[in-house]
């Protein structure tokens, strides 16, 4: 069945029932909670409403599109994480998302921060982060990187390689420094997620594999190192997992290194990272675990393995990243055009084009995400069609959001936003299409801070240095 089309009128009756997962919604402008950050709410003139202020009002001010960061809500989970986990070191994951306020803000909640380049390392630092509660992590340091994390004297430094190792050691002998040092380790565990994110299986390029022998050889050389405190040992199984299953069979594997390692060499490592990962919701399908389930799962885990080896529990740390920046933070776009397709089926799908896209989030391109959205700028009483929202970039795979029902009354103007999209999406931004990065903007009790500003063309042909 096909449609004769009005431009740009939409069917709403004939939209498509989306996918399974999706239910067609009763109210379109009611927000499931899950998804959005604590002070978010659709206020009585049905315009979104986040950190005390209507998303409008925070447009008028910081441009289209803009990232909202819900400051409380950061807050609140990075001590919801610290809390839950007391007597844990919690490193935020700075990848995830990092600025000098972010890591400010990391500091004040009592974090450690886990930096995975000289970039991140030197945001830190220049935000006044202690060094000694900073964690260094990369499957490639640079020697430039290294230096900056002993010279500034990181509390660890998490190596990944033999040729790091002797490159630490040469940079130690030069400069008379010393390095704590944690080995990263392949568990080999298959975790369920995305396989460009799992990072505890055998055949990628993180880690020391414990299988081959690889991760017992890092860390005898190590410890035998002058130049080296070998502390412990780390594990990260990969990134967006629901499953602690995949974190009980990392703990075991790495507990019986340690226990191999005592045996071996007589000395007990103190200290165990088991890495971030834990994974939060996009959409209404996914029910991630509180962080006070994951710390009693985990707890219970560690505690059963110590005693199978007859070891104490080490000293433990985690590195949650998305899990604390991730549903703090609404994507903002402005509609440009509405587009209504024919499916095959005879439904039909609206595309809705914003002022944004995979520029400034790869993930649903890359990982073939998923993510929610909702109109940001007013209710509206028309019908819930299936749309999917698409950015403006010159390829077809510049998605932003799959599957949605937004109301059939939308139209070019309205404000979009795209909840739980605070991490990896700005961080991960390109100038795609010579497009400028959006900004982040916090917002708290009514009033904006800019963390990251806007990115200008003026910017990027600074980059242009021909004639
Ligand atoms: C070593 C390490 N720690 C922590 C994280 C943070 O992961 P997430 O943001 O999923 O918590 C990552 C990213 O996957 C990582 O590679
Ligand atoms: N960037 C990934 C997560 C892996 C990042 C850190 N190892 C994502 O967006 O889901």
């Amino acid at each position: 069945m096909t449609h004769m089309h009005v431009a740009g009128a939409i069917h709403a009756d004939v939209s498509s029932p989306g996918p399974q997962w999706l239910e067609r919604p009763a109210d379109v402008n009611a927000l499931d909670a899950s998804l959005w950050s604590d002070t978010t709410f659709r206020g009585s003139d049905g315009a979104l409403v986040t950190g005390g202020m209507p998303v409008t009002t925070a447009l008028a001010e910081t441009g289209s599109p803009v990232y909202l960061l819900d400051e409380a809500d950061f807050r609140r989970r990075a001590r919801d994480f610290r809390t839950a986990f007391a007597g844990w070191d919690v490193y935020y994951a700075g990848k995830a998302f990092l600025t000098r306020t972010i890591a400010r803000w990391v500091a004040e909640e009592e974090l450690f921060l886990d930096v995975c380049s000289g970039g991140e390392l030197r945001t830190a630092l220049l935000a006044g982060f202690p060094a000694e509660r900073i964690g260094m992590h990369g499957n490639n340091k640079s020697s430039d990187e290294l230096a900056a994390g002993l010279q500034a004297g990181v509390g660890r430094i998490i190596v990944d390689s033999l040729d790091e190792i002797g490159r630490i050691e040469r940079l130690c002998e030069l400069h008379g420094w010393h390095a704590r040092v944690m080995v990263r380790v392949t568990p080999g565990v298959e975790a369920h997620t995305h396989e460009y994110i799992a990072t505890a299986h055998e055949d990628q390029k993180f880690g020391f594999s414990i299988t081959n022998g690889q991760a017992m050889v890092a860390m005898v050389r190590c410890h035998y190192s002058p130049q080296i405190t070998l502390i412990g040992v780390h594990s990260h199984i990969g990134s967006q997992i629901f499953d602690t299953g995949g974190f009980e069979v990392a703990a075991r594997r790495t507990m019986k290194l340690m226990a191999q390692f005592r045996d071996a060499t007589g000395e007990l490592l103190p200290d165990l990272d088991l890495g971030g990962g834990f994974g939060i919701a996009y959409t209404s399908d996914d029910s991630p675990s509180t962080p006070d389930e994951l710390s009693s799962n985990l707890r219970e885990i560690v505690a059963l393995e110590a005693r199978a080896h007859s070891m104490p529990v080490p000293r433990m740390s985690i590195e949650p990243g998305r899990a604390i920046v991730g549903p703090s933070t609404m994507a903002v776009y402005t509609v440009g055009t509405v587009k209504p397709v024919d499916l095959e089926s005879g439904a039909q799908r609206v595309y809705v084009s914003v002022d944004g896209g995979m520029s400034d989030n790869i993930r649903p391109a890359l990982y073939a995400a998923e993510y929610s959205a909702a109109l940001a700028n007013r209710a509206s009483h028309a019908s819930p069609v299936l749309c999917r929202v698409v950015g403006k970039h010159c390829e077809g795979g510049d998605i932003l959001v799959h599957d949605v029902f937004l109301p059939s009354d939308i139209r070019p103007g309205d404000l979009v936003a795209v909840p739980a999209s605070g991490a990896y999406s700005r961080a991960m931004a390109s100038n795609y299409n010579h497009t400028p990065r959006p900004p982040v903007v916090a917002v708290r009790e009514g009033s904006l801070t800019t963390l990251l500003r806007r990115e200008t063309l003026d910017d990027l042909l600074a980059l242009d240095v021909g004639e």
